[in-house]
């Protein structure tokens, strides 16, 4: 479970971070002096620390140096007054994560922490480009024994230490950011920051102003100065996932930092130098959008300096047994079903027969749901998902195989079989079951557009591209992005 260290002289805030932090499932650790939080820091390593800049008798900038002595990577959140927010300003530039002001927002609070945490995890958790050796228990695999893979492992080797730009081209659920964090972890700046940037989850304007920065004032709601990602990153690497999604503005600012390292912050005339290594990916055709004129061409070339290929599952269909071991051992482990054995014949020939249309990420939900199906040892065919077992490609499924989406995810009948079967999480499990149903079904409603399906459910039209990617639903109706191309 991860855990946060608060260094804080005030007691309540404290107590009140820990509250909100443990409803998310975050162990948290407090400390109300300097010696004991340093003191801590070494203890229990941390993966993210909430810092109250103005301790008594210590200069929070002399602080952060000292954590930043101890351990480079660790994510630091600043808490602040609105008084000494100069100085937060300060320590931003020189690599925290963020800040917070008192009164504290605690549900903000706690998402930040959470970015904080998942950056930590991309940071340290080595990816381990596995094609023969297992891999050891503190490392990611990165599955693959195909030809095509191996080669994607030996352009991560060519590329990483070269300070260009690297694009990573490839189907959603492919593994792109796995590329950028080997890539990172292999080059020579693997003892700086390393910090990720979805393009899709924001609206343009948060995006700009979460990338460069703004001024207090800036726009309305500006209330105070930001240091964007740019600025705070120096020295370090950015992966920037799903830069398809920019708009024509971030894209112009983009091109400026690459070709000068230098920028604005939004509102701001002071010109910014910075030193950033940047990974692009995308799953969109950028070539087809540079023709289009939707993608600035001089944009393309500049980020295009390397370029990465991972290929779809359907495509490396050697790959595909060794990922069902891989995650199947994995979870039953985790799941607590030790008495899994294997995959039968008969589930891994429907298997290998699938399309994967979610690529690896599909794969897992499918691992993970038939492990919830399995009442057996053997995983059969008829504890896989339903789009499955009649092994079409998951474009053509039926009316029925659809409904079948909504009898799964019945939540009551899963709830109690989950009861029975002695369950560890089924917090998650039941979450995750929900989440698929109301996707489905309010895309459905929407007639697959998903532009629409954010606004019925007040999320951001890359978050639900995630959760289709994520679950690999898909309906009869094409999903389409934007009314216009909705299928009539
Ligand atoms: N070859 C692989 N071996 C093991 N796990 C993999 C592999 N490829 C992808 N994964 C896992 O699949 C999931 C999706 O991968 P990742 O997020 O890197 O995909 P992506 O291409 O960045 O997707 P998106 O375009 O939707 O952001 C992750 O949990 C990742 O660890």
């Amino acid at each position: 479970m991860p855990n946060v260290l608060v260094i804080d002289d005030d007691r309540s805030v404290c107590e009140m971070v820990r509250q909100a932090l443990q409803k998310s499932d975050l162990t948290t650790s407090t400390a109300m002096t300097v010696q004991d939080g340093l003191a801590m820091l070494a203890a229990d390593a941390p993966d993210v620390v909430l810092l109250d800049i103005m301790l008594p008798g210590a200069s929070g900038l002399d602080v952060f140096r000292q954590i930043q002595e101890i351990d480079r990577k660790l994510p630091v959140v600043f808490i602040t007054s609105g008084t000494d927010s100069g100085t937060a300003i300060k320590a931003m530039q020189l690599g925290g994560f963020d800040y917070v002001t008192k009164p504290l927002d605690l549900p903000a609070l706690t998402d930040l922490v959470e970015q904080a945490i998942d950056t930590r995890r991309m940071m340290s958790t080595p990816v381990a480009l596995s094609t023969n050796e297992e891999s050891t228990a503190d490392s990611e695999t990165f599955v693959g024994r195909s030809a095509p893979m191996v080669e994607v492992f030996k352009s991560i080797g060519r590329v990483a230490a070269q300070n260009v730009p690297v694009l990573i081209r490839g189907e959603s659920g492919t593994g792109k950011e796995l590329v950028a964090r080997a890539i990172y972890q292999n080059s020579d700046r693997s003892e700086e920051s390393f910090m990720a940037v979805n393009c899709a989850a924001l609206p343009d304007a948060l995006l700009e102003s979460e990338l460069f920065g703004h001024e207090k004032g800036a726009f309305t709601g500006a209330d105070k100065q930001r240091i964007g990602k740019f600025e705070a990153c120096n020295g370090g690497t950015i992966f920037l996932d799903e830069i398809g999604d920019m708009s024509p503005l971030v894209q112009s600012k983009m091109l400026r930092l690459l070709q000068q390292q230098e920028f604005e912050r939004v509102g701001g005339n002071k010109t910014i130098k910075t030193d950033v290594r940047i990974i692009a990916a995308t799953n969109l055709d950028l070539d087809k959008m540079v023709e289009e004129g939707e993608f600035r061409e001089d944009l393309f070339y500049r980020l295009n300096g390397l370029s990465i290929h991972l290929p779809p599952l359907r495509e490396r269909s050697e790959d595909i047994a060794h990922l069902l071991e891989h995650y199947l051992n994995l979870w039953a482990r985790q799941m607590r079903r030790s008495d899994i054995e294997g995959i039968s014949p008969e589930a891994l020939e429907l298997l290998q027969k699938h399309s994967w249309p979610g690529n690896v990420r599909e794969l897992q939900s499918v691992v993970r749901q038939s492990l919830l199906n399995a009442t057996g040892p053997v995983i059969v065919p008829s504890f896989l998902p339903a789009e499955l077992t009649g092994a079409k490609p998951a474009v053509e499924k039926s009316a029925d195989a659809r409904n079948d989406a909504g009898v799964r995810s019945n939540i009551a009948p899963f709830i109690e079989k989950r009861l029975n079967s002695g369950t560890s999480d089924l917090y998650a499990e039941a979450l995750e079951q929900m989440e698929m149903y109301l996707i489905t079904r309010v895309l459905e409603f929407a007639d697959g557009n998903q532009t629409k399906a954010a606004e019925l459910l007040g999320i951001t039209r890359g978050k639900v591209r995630n959760r289709v990617r994520q679950f690999g639903i898909s309906l009869d109706k094409k999903v389409t992005l934007d009314e216009q191309d909705s299928p009539s």
